[in-house]
């Protein structure tokens, strides 16, 4: 997992968060994602928007939320716009066929939300992110009343689920929409369409964070070299 609370300049995730940024075209209805990556497409959207690109945008976090508003991005919602052109966002690890797994910064839910109400969804990552398999703790959003119920129902599918502790607080990570944030830990997860499907069906769980609907993923390395997967 990534240290989320790290500042520092980081040129893959610039590269891989300006490389999408130039997909957006003029009169777009951008989707903004949450994270460290998504935050360099935010910066160079918003510089674009100085120079006279027309686009609104739809957030996916009160994180992503203030930074457009800092990058001067005028936003939108999904209730004047269900479709949008495009949406941008991070991941925590992205397997060999482009599912990826999010929720790292808790705020999959409306990411997934936000990915499926766009023509293209686009990941933006850092080469720390690849993997052959998905292995990671699948991040889950849980209504707190259900758990102890969502534990028992992974533990029965054989994974080991926890609370997501907050680092700058007492007592669990709460969400931008008020529940848990729960991770999920199951070993390699080799079939990750039929494995979200599953995880849908767990009840109390309001979403997991695998996402099967990636069209492109931009990988940024340390040197500033950015590659494309599709
Ligand atoms: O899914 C996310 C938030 O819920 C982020 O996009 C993901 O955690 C990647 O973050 P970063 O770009 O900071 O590594």
């Amino acid at each position: 997992m990534t240290d989320r609370n790290a500042k520092s300049h980081h040129p893959g995730k610039e590269a891989a968060g300006r490389a999408a940024a130039e997909l957006v075209k003029d009169g777009n209805i951008v989707g903004l994602g949450t994270g460290s990556t998504t935050a360099y497409a935010i910066k160079a959207l918003g510089e674009k928007v100085k120079k006279g690109l027309d686009i609104r945008a739809v957030v996916t976090s009160y994180q992503s939320e203030m930074m457009a508003i800092q990058a001067g991005i005028p936003l939108t919602s999904l209730a004047e716009n269900p479709v949008l052109d495009i949406a941008i966002d991070g991941a925590d690890e992205v397997d060999a066929n482009l599912n990826v797994v999010k929720g790292g910064g808790g705020a999959h839910f409306r990411e997934k939300v936000v990915s499926l109400s766009a023509n293209k969804f686009i990941v933006v990552v850092d080469d720390s992110k690849i993997s052959d398999t998905i292995s990671m703790a699948i991040p889950l959003e849980v209504l707190p009343c259900a758990r102890e119920l969502v534990q028992h129902q992974v533990a029965q599918m054989g994974g080991e689920a926890s609370i997501r502790p907050a680092s700058r607080k007492d007592g669990p990570v709460i969400s931008d929409n008020g529940n848990f944030i729960m991770d999920a830990a199951f070993g390699e997860v080799p079939n990750p369409q039929e494995f979200a499907d599953k995880l849908s069906n767990v009840v109390g769980i309001i979403e997991h964070g695998i996402f099967t609907n990636t069209d492109k993923v931009y990988i940024g390395y340390k040197d500033g070299k950015i590659e494309l997967r599709e």
